[in-house]
């Protein structure tokens, strides 16, 4: 089953400006993320993350394309009732506490007083926040006021829950407390679908992940497959006793050869060229050190795809209604 589908998800902005043309936020982007998994939703800023993420809510409409969730319509106010959020910049009531915050959220989804002193209760032992139960928000660290934040979007029991942005801004101990979270919610079988521009997080705990750029989302898959996709993958070797200088056949396979002393590093672009490299080693007299591959990581793809994509012309939109 699919918690979320895309299909050919659109959105343009209004320029504001007679005679120019609407600005395309997102480009037929379709993407599905299934039950159960943790989705990250890569990209830098201004690459349509959070408006994917309102239309998806019913917060902005599509231009074009279609979404659903949990098997409905984007935006079906009974679906709603099944889905938790975490916007990228939530408000905080200052002078209640954390219990009353809950309390009030509680209210909201429609719980009775029963269930939301339970509710609030197992929440807030969930984000590690039981101690602060009584404490007014003003007085919470930003990454307290993120984890009281998740309990928010948690107080209705969820099965998917969709958090924007939810590690930025956090110290590493906080960024490791919500990604902790966000594990223990798949645990307990829900969904969760983050975006950030935080690769490392993405690395740490997503099933899978989506990569958008400008509006398009430029690829989709688990980690480890989206780098393995990636052919950039090198190898380095370290010989020594080796006179690289003047070796035409070593400087016309490496992309890097850099001599230390009597150390010798050479960078190759990929792994075909290997054996001929070490043929060649042994051949000169040289002693062969170490040979290792450098497998590409998420990072590697993520700046490729960005290279790739910034050399491609902002999306204008030549004729339709934006909205
Ligand atoms: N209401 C709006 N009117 C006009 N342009 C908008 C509007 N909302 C967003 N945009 C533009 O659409 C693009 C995508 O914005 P969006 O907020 O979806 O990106 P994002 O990936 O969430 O970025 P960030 O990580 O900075 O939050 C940006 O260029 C932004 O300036």
């Amino acid at each position: 089953m699919d918690d979320i589908v895309t299909e050919h998800l659109s959105k343009s902005y209004a320029s504001g400006w007679p005679g120019r043309p609407p600005f395309v936020a997102l480009d037929s982007l379709s993407l599905v993320v299934r039950r159960g998994e943790i989705f990250g939703f890569l990209g830098p800023n201004g690459a349509g993350k959070t408006t994917t993420l309102k239309i998806l809510l019913g917060l902005v409409r599509a231009t074009s394309g279609q979404a659903y969730l949990l098997g409905q319509p984007a935006g079906d106010v009974a679906t709603r009732r099944r889905i938790g959020f975490l916007p990228e910049s939530p408000y905080f009531y200052d002078y209640l506490t954390a219990e009353e915050f809950l309390g009030f959220y509680g209210q909201l989804a429609g719980l009775d007083r029963t269930a939301i002193n339970q509710r609030v209760t197992d929440l807030l032992g969930l984000v590690g926040l039981t101690e602060a139960r009584s404490r007014q928000l003003r007085k919470f660290s930003k990454g307290m006021l993120q984890r009281v934040g998740l309990a928010q979007a948690l107080i209705h029991d969820p099965e998917l829950i969709i958090l924007d942005e939810p590690m930025t801004g956090l110290d590493p101990v906080g960024r490791k407390q919500v990604r902790d979270l966000i594990l223990s919610l798949r645990d307990c079988g829900k969904t969760v679908f983050f975006s950030t521009h935080i690769l490392h997080d993405v690395e740490m705990i997503c099933d899978r992940v989506g990569i958008v750029m400008k509006g398009r989302l430029v690829a989709s898959g688990r980690v480890e497959e989206l780098v393995r996709q990636d052919h950039t993958q090198s190898v380095e070797v370290v010989c020594q006793q080796l006179k690289v200088e003047g070796n035409a056949f070593i400087h016309s396979l490496a992309t890097r050869v850099l001599q230390q002393g009597q150390q010798c590093l050479i960078v190759l672009p990929s792994p075909d060229a290997v054996d001929a490299i070490v043929g060649e080693i042994r051949r000169q007299g040289g002693r062969l050190l170490s040979v290792t591959p450098h497998k590409a990581s998420l990072e590697d793809l993520f700046f490729q795809e960005a290279t790739q994509q910034a050399s491609r012309p902002l999306p204008h939109m030549t004729s339709g209604r934006a909205s």
